[in-house]
C-alpha cells in the first residue's frame, strides 16, 4: 500500500515558497513565492531581498525613518523575483504560490505574464491601499486567489 502522509501539491507548492522564505536577509518579514504550472511542474521560486549586485550588508533594512534609509525603495518582492528568475519560458496559466498576499506592483507583473491563481498564506496587509488594489486588479483582470488552508501537517528539516 501506497504511503498515506504525503505532501500534497498545495502543500508542497507552499512548502517550496516557505523554504525559500528563508533566504530573505529581511529582519521582519521574509516573503517566498513559487511558481508552478497545471502540469505540477515548479518553473521558479524567489523571495524578498536586495537587487543583484546590491550588497545585503550596505543596504538599509530600516523599516522607518527617512525614505532613503529604509528597505522600501530597494527591496525586490517575492513574486517579483519569481517572475524575474523564471527562464524564459511562458508563465501563461500557471500558478503563484506566496507566503504573503501580493503588493499591487506585483499584482500587476502577475497579471501582465499571465499567471492565472495566487494561493497565498497571509494577507496581513489586508486593509492597505496596495492589496485592496491588488484585489481590485485581479478581480478585473480573472486572476483567481485563495488562501492556502493550513493543514497542522508538521515537516521537520534538520541541516
Ligand atoms: N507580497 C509581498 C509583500 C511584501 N514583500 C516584502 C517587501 C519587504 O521586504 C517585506 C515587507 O516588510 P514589512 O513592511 O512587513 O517590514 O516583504 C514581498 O516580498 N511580497
Ligand atoms: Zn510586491
Amino acid at each position: 500500500m501506497k504511503r498515506q502522509d504525503y505532501l500534497s501539491w498545495d502543500e508542497y507548492f507552499m512548502g517550496i515558497a516557505m523554504l525559500s522564505a528563508q533566504r530573505s536577509k529581511d529582519p521582519s518579514t521574509q516573503v517566498g513565492a513559487c511558481i508552478a504550472n497545471h502540469d505540477h511542474k515548479i518553473l521558479s521560486m524567489g523571495y524578498n531581498g536586495m537587487p543583484t549586485g546590491c550588497s545585503d550588508d550596505e543596504m538599509c533594512w530600516e523599516r522607518e525613518g527617512e525614505e532613503l534609509q529604509t528597505k522600501y525603495p530597494y527591496v525586490c518582492h517575492a513574486e517579483l523575483n519569481a517572475i524575474l528568475n523564471n527562464d524564459g519560458g511562458s508563465l501563461k496559466g500557471t500558478s503563484i504560490y506566496v507566503t504573503l498576499f501580493p503588493c499591487n506592483e506585483c499584482a500587476k507583473a502577475i497579471i501582465q505574464c499571465g499567471i492565472k491563481e495566487v494561493v497565498f498564506m497571509q494577507d496581513k496587509y489586508a486593509d492597505t491601499a496596495g492589496v485592496i488594489a491588488s484585489k481590485r486588479m485581479f478581480d478585473m483582470a480573472g486572476v483567481a486567489y485563495r488562501q492556502y488552508i493550513p493543514t497542522e501537517k508538521t515537516l521537520t528539516l534538520t541541516f
